[in-house]
């Protein structure tokens, strides 16, 4: 994808594979202004998946993007998206449990959302895990808003490559084989 973005609609409906610096990776899709879904591929919580989480999506300067949001797990995240540069800088502030006890939350969560709610209280908050880093961006496709495809299944070994490789998406960014 060669594409220059300039503004925050250039930005949205983009799909993103992306690793830490720490060797955690990551996919992430811009849905629309206010919604945003993820796959984990790698790191902490590997296998966790998520559809529908609200968040904040601004543009702070041209081609630069800030995303933040709280999750019902008590997890907070900021996102600094720079994609004309092929990277980003992340900072994820887990509460203790979900240091102690990830298996938890590596699930797909919208089916879970109650067992998130519990384990927050259930557990220990502080002191957070921070984790603030830079990783480099391996692919960005233009899935389009409120695309249902992009996210719609568990993460499994290779998917990402699947990706990347093209055959994941048709033309029409719908999934193959589905
Ligand atoms: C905890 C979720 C999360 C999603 C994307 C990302 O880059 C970092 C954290």
């Amino acid at each position: 994808m060669e594409k220059q973005f300039k503004t925050l609609e250039d930005f949205l409906g983009t799909h993103f594979i992306y690793t830490y610096d720490n060797g955690w990776e990551y996919e992430w899709y811009a849905k629309n202004d206010h919604t945003v879904d993820y796959r984990i591929h790698g790191g902490m919580v590997a296998g966790r998946w998520v559809k529908d989480q609200e968040a904040d999506i601004v543009m702070l300067t041209e081609g630069v993007y800030k995303i933040t949001w709280t999750e019902p797990t008590g997890t907070d995240v900021a996102l600094d998206f720079m994609p004309n540069e092929g990277k980003l800088h992340g900072t994820i502030f887990f509460p203790k449990w979900v240091e102690e006890h990830p298996e938890i939350t590596v699930t797909f969560q919208n089916e879970h959302i109650d067992l998130m709610e519990e384990s927050r209280e259930k557990y220990e908050t502080y002191p957070k895990l921070v984790v603030p880093e830079f990783a480099k961006i391996s692919y960005m496709g233009d899935a389009g808003q409120n695309n249902e495809d992009v996210i719609s299944e568990e993460p499994y070994d290779g998917i990402t490559s699947d990706i990347r490789n093209g055959k994941y998406f048709d033309e029409n960014y719908k999934r193959i084989n589905k």
